[in-house]
């Protein structure tokens, strides 16, 4: 084989049966070459061309099986059987389960004819889509057919799209390379079917749930700014932008052109884990400024001394943005923006689906299915700075928080003996007012037991008395137990939804927010573009890297709103 992934033909699906062995129910599917013009790839060597006229007529015997009614060839030498995985005589031959997984010769030797007027419906090796049309649409530069990989032209190595601006054969050997150059779509374009614009301050979609609460909306400049307050100090602040701040010199209507036009290297990189041979590639496209940052794998980092002016232009807006909701004086300067680039279908984290392009081709009605993979994650890595700026580019997407599911579930694996009802309770944890509740139960309790025992001192009580409260908060205990054991939910449930437009910022600030809360940002439409600023803490990054992540802003070239 040249590759380790190779196209080799079109098979027809001939028979599909289930088998038993070792007591697993086995299922099988037998494929036919559908070319028979040439010796099948898996022929050995030298094989001479398939007969010229094929015997289509010679079928091994059928019959019916008298349980389930389905009807089976006789597959196997050693006798028919049952061939229905769901039936009682599935695989019994004489009253025991067959073991001789010998195949009938006479099965073995009879052909279906393919219909030759029925022509398979795709290539078998897609190429890169070819732009040939003089009218540029999304469909051909960000559509799912131009990341879901090709087949090399040149060489038939099956690659995925691992660069925003080129399709490259990732086969050393060969030197295949199709340049992209990328139709500048205005935001216009971008924006949702039936979707509009704001002229004046945006109405905001966002939605939150307790704990989340929400501050008064303020109206810096023509934006709209919500900020929403999550226990323990943390802050979610959303910016929404309008179609007035987003055409202003410098807005993100430019931003959207400046990242459209320019190549900025963004790639898909190799998680480097593979549990399946290949490549095994993270579903963004992405490049660094400044501070070298690892988020789910490493990406280079280029100097903001080299960064376009777009980028500088961003880190500008998201230093405005970081500033406004940390106005305490401990805002820390960002010193690192990482680009995150999406088409159609993609979302930030690891792929499942990243061995080759005809897995994209199967997997696709799953993709569009919308039954995506985990984008949860959190930014809390320990070098981190507690602020967290983002801007979002291009086409919508709606950004959730919820709590990371090992502190919503809590307390795992206690018993009603075990339990501590006093134990510290957070808001927002999975039925928080239940177990405050039974703690003002169990204090009840407690403060009962305190009273009569000092009565009791004084004269004999009927310890009946002591029942009451006690017995309401056992109640409570069995049902709050029973409600966790009824709970069969694996993941907390979303306690704020953004719904991010073209050009809005959106501001996390607290340590704890990214230790126990988790985040995922879901892309709409076909192109978007997310950039982020942090502050790295310089302490682990070589004294060699620090440099990258220095700028300077003017005073008279700050954003102000
Ligand atoms: O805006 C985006 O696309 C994703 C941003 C994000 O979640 C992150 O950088 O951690």
């Amino acid at each position: 084989m040249p590759h380790r992934y190779n196209v080799k033909g079109s098979h027809m699906v001939h028979y599909i049966w289930s088998e038993k062995v070792e007591g697993m129910k086995v299922s099988r599917i037998r494929f036919q070459d559908i070319n028979l013009q040439k010796p099948s790839w898996l022929a050995a060597k030298h094989s001479p061309l398939p007969p010229a006229d094929r015997d289509y007529t010679t079928k091994a015997p059928c019959e019916t099986c008298t349980s389930c009614n389905c009807t089976w060839s006789h597959v196997y030498a050693a006798g028919w059987m049952c061939l229905n995985e769901g039936c009682k005589e599935h695989f019994q031959l004489d009253g025991d389960t067959c073991t001789d997984l010998t195949w009938n010769p006479v099965w073995m030797n009879e052909r279906t004819e393919w219909p030759q007027h029925i022509i398979p419906p795709f290539p078998l090796k897609p190429t890169p889509p070819l732009t040939d049309s003089n009218v540029p649409s999304l469909e051909e530069e960000t559509s799912l057919s131009c990341w879901k990989g090709m087949v090399c032209p040149k060489c038939g190595r099956c690659n995925s799209r691992t660069k925003w601006d080129e399709w490259k054969c990732l086969n050393a050997a060969c030197d295949f390379e199709l340049p992209v150059t990328h139709t500048v779509f205005p935001a216009r374009a971008l924006v949702e079917k039936h979707g509009f614009e704001f002229q004046g301050q945006a109405i905001s979609f966002d939605k939150c749930y307790a704990p989340v609460t929400k501050r008064e909306t303020e109206w810096p400049g023509l934006w709209r700014h919500s900020t929403y307050d999550i226990p323990g100090g943390n802050v979610v602040s959303h910016f929404h932008a309008n179609a007035v701040i987003n055409q202003q010199p410098g807005g993100a209507n430019e931003i959207l052109e400046a990242l459209q036009g320019s190549k900025l290297g963004m790639e898909r990189f190799s998680m480097g884990n593979a549990s399946a041979e290949g490549l095994s590639l993270v579903r963004h496209f992405a490049i660094n400024y400044g501070m070298p940052y690892k988020y789910v794998v490493s990406v280079d980092s280029k100097p903001f001394s080299e960064a376009p002016p777009t980028i500088m232009n961003i880190v500008n807006r998201l230093t405005w943005a970081g500033k406004k909701v940390v106005n305490d004086g401990t805002y820390q300067q960002f010193n690192e923006l990482l680009c995150l680039g999406y088409f159609e279908n993609q979302s930030i984290g690891v792929s499942p689906i990243t061995l080759t392009p005809l897995f994209h081709l199967l997997i696709q009605p799953t993709i569009t299915n919308n039954k995506r993979h985990n984008q949860y994650h959190d930014d809390g890595e320990k070098d981190l700075g507690p602020t967290i700026a983002s801007i979002s580019i291009g086409g919508e997407a709606i950004m959730t928080i919820r709590m990371k599911a090992k502190f919503y579930f809590y307390p795992k694996g206690q018993t009603p003996e075990t339990y501590d009802p006093l134990a510290d309770i957070e808001p927002g944890t999975q039925l928080y007012k239940e177990r405050l509740e039974l703690a003002r139960l169990y204090k009840a309790v407690q403060k009962q037991d305190e009273e009569m025992d000092e009565e009791e001192e004084e004269e004999d009580n009927d310890t009946q008395e002591r029942t009451s409260p006690r017995r309401a908060y056992l109640r409570a205990k069995t049902a709050l137990f029973a409600a966790l054991a009824n709970d069969k939910r694996k993941t907390a449930p979303v306690i704020l939804s953004l719904d991010l437009k073209h050009g809005d910022m959106v501001v996390m600030h607290g340590h704890p927010l990214q230790a126990r809360y988790e985040h995922a940002v879901t892309p709409k439409g076909k192109l978007r573009y997310g950039l982020t600023c942090r502050y790295v803490k310089p302490g682990n990054i070589p004294l060699a890297e620090r440099w990258k992540g220095d700028f300077g802003i003017r005073a008279e070239d700050a954003y102000d709103g």
